[in-house]
Order: structure tokens, then sequence, then C-alpha cells
């Protein structure tokens, strides 16, 4: 590495290659836990799984990323099988507001890129903005809006390292028309169609949840649900050239109004993820196993 912020190709490829060396599993589907979701991995068969400070060159997990994942799991890359496809787990992820550059928050895409990994599945909790939305309310992610990024802070600045993907990359698109179409239909025959949603996502900074007048602003841009993660790790993964899917657990309804007394806490927004955990972990294995991809396991 050459500086503390800087990372080189080399420093991903130390991390697939020490992965590689410990595990058989050779994933193709890469899933992050978001806040609370974490049971997601448990549903992984064969499991191999190694605690984040133990990879070589991968970020560690803070206080935060422990006191959102389900206790004892936390900062653990999970691999194994789900209905015979391998995939791997992030079960707690990094984020910004931790303190970790943006290049670190998304460290593991880039490792996942070099484990062969060609499809990322991304989940959080989210607060709505949308009036029809409720707590529970699953939302599939139809496109985000990267506030930071449009500030400028993007794990892609800097140069370019054209191993991974060109220098000005397209987002239009970047979550996969037909994974979305294939988890509506999947939701349907689950019948859990009542609470699924279609949105936009937008990424703030954290780690303050939003002030009545940016809830406010946020609505009027379009924005359907609100978190503080996803946009930077689905970047670097559409950069890469991998196929996106996003789910986001709608936790809590955004204040807008200044009558209103409630307010949001972390807790609370574990409590609804934990609640819709095995919803999603339902959805997130039907959806994998419908996927076309090969079960490559060395
Ligand atoms: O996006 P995930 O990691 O699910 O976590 C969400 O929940 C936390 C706030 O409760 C924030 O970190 C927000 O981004
Ligand atoms: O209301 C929210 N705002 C930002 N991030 C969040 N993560 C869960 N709920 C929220």
């Amino acid at each position: 590495m050459h500086s503390k912020d800087q990372i080189c190709y080399e420093d991903y490829q130390q991390s697939a290659d020490w992965l590689l060396s410990q595990t058989q599993h050779r994933p193709k589907v890469a899933i992050i836990c978001g806040s609370g979701l974490g049971l997601l991995a448990d549903a992984l068969k064969c499991q191999d799984s190694f605690k984040y400070g133990d990879i070589p060159g991968f970020p560690q997990s803070t206080v935060h990323a422990i006191a959102s994942s389900v206790q004892g799991h936390a900062g653990r890359l999970v691999f194994g099988e789900l209905k015979g496809k391998t995939c791997v787990c992030m079960q707690g992820r990094f984020h910004m507001y931790e303190g970790h550059s943006l290049c670190k928050v998304t460290f593991p895409i880039r490792v996942f890129k070099l484990l062969g990994v060609e499809t990322l599945i991304v989940t959080n909790a989210a607060g709505s903005l949308n009036d029809t939305y409720h707590c529970g309310d699953i939302m599939v992610i139809k496109d985000h809006i990267n506030l930071p990024g449009l500030a400028g802070l993007n794990p892609l600045n800097g140069p370019n390292e054209e191993k991974f993907g060109p220098r000005f990359p397209p987002m239009s698109g970047v979550y996969d028309k037909h994974l979305r179409r294939m988890a509506f239909d999947i939701c349907k025959s689950l019948g859990f169609a009542q609470f699924v949603q279609e949105g936009v996502y937008c990424m703030v900074g954290g780690p303050n949840f939003e002030s009545i007048a940016e809830a406010r602003l946020l609505h009027r841009l379009g924005v359907d649900a609100v978190g503080m993660s996803t946009a930077p790790e689905v970047l670097v993964a559409g950069h890469c050239g991998m196929r996106v899917f996003g789910l986001s657990l709608i936790t809590n309804k955004v204040v807008k109004s200044y009558e209103d007394t409630e307010s949001v806490n972390h807790e609370s927004v574990l409590e609804v993820s934990k609640m819709r955990s095995e919803t999603l972990q339902t959805l997130v294995t039907e959806l994998v196993s419908r996927m076309d991809i090969n079960n490559n396991t060395a």
C-alpha cells in the first residue's frame, strides 16, 4: 500500500489470493447484509467464515458495525451455498461515517471481483420519504442518488485502475432490470407483493438522521428511501462490470413535519430489520436460486 488511503491493485489481489487459499468456495454472487440483516448469511450451507480482522488488507469493523450486526456474527465474510449456488456474504459493512475512506468502504467489492463474483446483492435499512410506504416494506432499488458523490466524495476518485474499469463509467441502468423483474415475480409467488415497492434510494453521509428541512428537500428531489450506505458499493461494482441488485428494508418513516413528535433511533431501525430479516432471507435465497449462474466450487 502506498499511503494511508491509497490502495493499489496488488492490495486487492493479496486479500483475494489469501481468501482463495483458505476456502474451496468460488462464489459468483456476493451479498452485503444491511443493519440488522446479518441473518441473511445464516442461510448459507457448508460455511467457511473469516473475521475481517484476519483477512490481510481488509478494513476493520468499528464498534458501530459490531452493534449493527447480529451479536457474535459481526465483521465476518461468510462463504457457502444458497440452494446449490456458491455465495459470499458480508455480515457487517463499512460506512463512511465510521471514519473509513470510500476506498476502504468499497475495498471488499474489488476483492469479490478478483474472486470471480459476477453479481452483487446489496441490502440496507432505510427511512422512507414516500408517503405510501410503511415500516417493514421492502423496496427494490430502481436507482439511487449519491449525495456525497454529487458533492465530490466518490470511491472512484484518484487515478483510475483500468484493470477494473473505465475512467468514466455509466451509471444509468446500474440496478439490473432483469433481476428487479425477477424479484417482483418471486414476491408475487411468495405472497409478499403487498409490502414490496420499487423506488429511488438516496445515500446521505450520516451519522445523524435527517433534519426536517433535509427530509423535505429529499422528498422534493423524488427520493423514496434514505440511508447512509450502498451507493459507493454499487458504484464500484458497476465500474468493474458486476450485475447489481439492491433491496432497502423500510425501518422508519422519515419525520417531515414540525408537528410530528416521533423521532428515529438506531435501536428501532434494528428492531424492524430483525422483524423482516427472515422474509428478506427467503427473497434473496429464491432470487439466487433462480439466477442463471454456474455453481462453481473448486
Ligand atoms: O445502510 P445500512 O448499513 O443498512 O445501515 C443503516 O442503518 C444505520 C442507521 O440506523 C445507518 O448505517 C444506515 O445506513
Ligand atoms: O431515516 C433514516 N435516515 C438515514 N439512514 C437511515 N437508516 C435507517 N433509517 C434511516
